[in-house]
């Protein structure tokens, strides 16, 4: 829909309507279409402004018409109708300005942009391109290298940004319609010649040949088998070599491609569930539409190690002021420093003053007694963090939210030693919290929709994919790693090298394999894990094997590789050897692939060959088959809970869009049939042995991914 109204008098002016975001659905398009027309040929109309509603100019092509068969009028024609206008054209972007919007504010023979809008081809996120003539109208305007930049990457720029880019032609500060109109006055009656963008040559950079070459190996580098990325830099790289009309051929050629692929598909999914997973729901029907959150003004962080440090940042750069508390005196001096350093830092990046004095720091529990919410984020140690429960309980004032940065610890044990559990949940970060997008908001039994409702929205506020989640060990992320590490540690007892599993899971699209990611972390923290719950103690004075734990499956390898002091990077050797502890570059190890031979010859293992499908199918189907464990034990709501926390906290491949929906792109019947194969292959291992719901999806008839959560509500009603 689009509405037409005339003003001052010889304005035409055309306002997108389509709440939220404007975007360019078939009704829009048939509303612009009809008002262009309209205006152009009203004798007293001199000129026209396009703008949108509710402050927001256009949030691109509708994306949930584009699983559907399209109707309506196409967006390139229309975008040419209005460029080929004998009357000047001018877009007033307000708010965003992305994808097909920004391309319709090319189309326009002007743009005025409000100072607070954003500008930018997001499509390569979507795993498409911008395929309404702005891979080829972007770079005659602003040339080949920022073209590239903007398109392959998808950022959104500033208004000051686009203004110095040459993409709009004023920013106001004032109202942009106003703005606009009055812009639009002055130039009516102008040559429109040199504005109309897809008429122009396309600036010719001197080394062009190098120049696509060097942009192809960074989309290749950064984005490992995302096709997108690529296609972008092809279809710039048309408008810089061919005629405009060849190069929207190209264009439409590469589009086509993308357009049907099972990436695009993924990644239009992961930014619907991004969205979905803020719409959280417990088990007892409290959710996101009847849960208020409590007004948070000054937070406390307790412990000041990597995590802690990070947590404080993050509160900070939301305006909180924050308590931060260390009671060792030499690690609070150490974090105080690391602390102002990443607010100067952050803060000259954002251009803005650090925001130093918003937090103090203690070395006194005591200081926290008038915080609005605590996040304990002390060593992962129960007993410690009992005990830190108990004095937050006698110090801090009624009604304070109580909240644990624990990784994988019961935090509804810790719920016990307070005397309102309904205060508590768990606030699982990522490391380093300041920049990792992911928090798991962990409930338990107790924790009041308040409780969660007030974490979910400091989550949000600080920029995260926050996902609601239920309590049990390891939460949804780790409980689902355990399995994926264990088949690794499986395919190293049985003939593969880390270096195999790692190309296999690298080659998958995760930035880095199991064992290259277990180095950087450092081994010792999960088996320090693993003593804590009893897995790594050797039994076999008790006649029981090592490699046998609760009767199942165990592999000590790792364990042994600890006991050697490798602890990774940070020791100069793990999985891999390092130049020097704290090394990078992870290279072969022939002390590792000894250990390795001589470990399978004491246990009379016999090494076979492993090829990449099998890492695959061993290490991920597990994983899925334990994410179908946790929508079965409704730990997670659906599945797009399950594969935001796997995208935005795990490296899972976005193009390939979490866990779950791959499973549902491989098809769940060979999902079924590979994890049944390998149960059978090795039946002392249960994370192999499919669950009752994936069984009953493949029973009835494998749902997609959307419609899993009819299945399971049927289950959880027979349960
Ligand atoms: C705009 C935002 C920045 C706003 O953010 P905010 O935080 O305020 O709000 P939300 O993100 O929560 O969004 C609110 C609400 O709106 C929904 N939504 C947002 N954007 C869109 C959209 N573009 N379409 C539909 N719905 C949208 C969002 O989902 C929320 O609703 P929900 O119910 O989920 O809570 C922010 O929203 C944002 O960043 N939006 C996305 C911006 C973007 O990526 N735009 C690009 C879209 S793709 C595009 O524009 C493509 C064009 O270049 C060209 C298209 C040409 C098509 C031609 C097709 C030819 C195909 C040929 C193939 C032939 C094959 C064959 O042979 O058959």
């Amino acid at each position: 829909m689009a509405q037409y109204t005339r003003v001052s008098g010889i304005v035409g002016l055309i306002t997108l309507q389509n709440p939220p975001v404007n975007a360019l659905s078939a009704a829009v398009r048939q509303g612009i279409v009809d008002t262009v027309k309209t205006a152009l040929s009203d004798p007293q109309v001199k000129s026209v402004v396009i703008c949108g509603q509710n402050g927001i100019f256009c949030g691109g092509a509708d994306i949930k018409e584009f699983g559907e068969k399209m109707f309506g009028p196409p967006l390139i024609p229309m975008m040419h109708a209005i460029e080929a206008a004998d009357k000047p054209v001018v877009a007033a972007i307000e708010g965003s300005a992305l994808g097909g919007g920004l391309e319709l504010a090319l189309g326009c023979h002007y743009r005025i942009a409000h100072s607070k809008a954003r500008l930018g081809l997001p499509e390569v996120t979507l795993g498409l391109l911008p395929a309404a003539g702005g891979s080829q109208r972007l770079p005659r305007l602003i040339g080949v290298p920022a073209a590239l930049d903007l398109i392959t990457t998808g950022r959104h720029v500033t208004a000051a940004e686009a203004l110095q880019l040459g993409i709009v032609d004023q920013v106001t500060d004032h109202n942009t319609v106003d703005a606009a109109v009055k812009f639009a006055l002055t130039v009516a009656g102008q040559s429109l010649d040199a504005r109309r963008i897809s008429t122009r040559p396309c600036p010719q950079p001197s080394d062009l040949d190098a120049l696509f070459e060097e942009a192809m190996q960074k989309v290749r580098r950064s984005a490992r088998g995302a096709i997108a990325p690529v296609a972008c830099v092809q279809a710039v790289r048309a408008a810089a070599t061919l005629p405009y009309a060849l190069g929207l051929e190209r264009e439409k050629e590469l589009m086509a491609t993308l357009f049907t692929s099972g990436q695009a598909r993924a990644l239009q999914y992961i930014f619907f569930a991004q969205r979905a997973v803020g719409r959280w729901r417990m088990p007892s029907g409290a959710s996101w539409d009847t849960s208020k959150p409590r007004p948070i003004n000054k937070a406390a962080v307790i412990g000041l190690g990597t995590m802690g440090q990070g947590i404080t940042v993050a509160l900070t750069q939301i305006g909180l002021s924050v308590v931060a508390i260390e009671t060792q005196e030499k690690q609070l001096m150490k974090a105080k420093q690391a602390i102002s350093g990443m607010l100067e830092r952050g803060a000259k990046r954002r251009g803005v003053a650090p925001p130093l004095d918003r937090v103090s720091y203690s070395q006194n529990i005591q200081a926290v007694a008038d915080v609005d919410l605590v996040i304990e984020a002390v060593f992962e140690d129960m007993g410690l963090k009992m005990e830190v429960f108990q004095q937050l309980s006698a110090v801090c004032k009624p009604g304070t939210l109580l909240c644990t940065n624990t990784s994988a610890l019961d935090m509804d044990q810790l719920a016990s030693e307070t005397p309102n559990p309904e205060l508590v949940v768990g606030m699982h970060f990522f490391s380093p919290a300041h920049v990792m997008k992911l928090l798991e908001v962990v409930y338990g039994p107790r924790s009041s929709p308040q409780a969660v409702a007030t974490a979910m929205q400091l989550g949000k506020k600080m920029g995260k994919a926050s996902v609601a989640v239920g309590n049990c060990t390891g939460f949804v992320g780790n409980r689902m790693l355990k399995l994926y590490t264990e088949q690794a540690f499986f395919l190293l007892e049985e003939g593969a090298t880390p270096e195999l599993v790692d190309e296999a899971l690298e080659e998958f699209g995760f930035p880095m394999g199991v064992f290259r990611m277990s180095d950087l972390a450092g081994l010792d923290v999960g088996w320090r894990i693993r003593k804590s719950a009893g897995l790594e103690e050797p039994i076999e004075a008790s006649g029981q094997s090592v490699r046998i734990r609760n009767g199942c499956r165990y592999s000590p390898i790792a364990d042994l590789i600890c006991e050697q002091g490798r602890f990774g990077q940070k020791t100069g050797s793990g999985w891999y050897q390092y130049d020097a502890p704290g090394g990078r570059v992870a290279r072969s190890d022939p002390w590792l692939h000894s250990f390795l031979a001589k470990y399978r010859a004491r246990h009379g293992l016999v090494a076979r060959g492993i090829d990449h499908q099998e890492v695959l199918e061993r290490c991920l189907y597990a994983m899925i088959n334990e994410g179908f464990r946790i929508l079965e034990d409704g730990i997670a709501a659906g599945p797009e809970d399950i594969d935001v926390i796997y995208v935005f906290g795990y490296g899972w491949p976005r193009h390939r869009g979490g866990p779950m929906f791959y499973a549902s792109m491989v098809g769940l019947a060979k999902v079924l049939e590979r994890l049944e194969h390998y149960h059978h292959a090795h039946p002392d291992v249960p994370s192999l042995q499919p669950c009752s719901l994936l069984k009953r999806l493949v029973a009835s008839g494998s749902p997609p991914v959307h419609r899993w959560r009819e299945v399971i509500k049927k289950l959880h009603s027979q349960l």
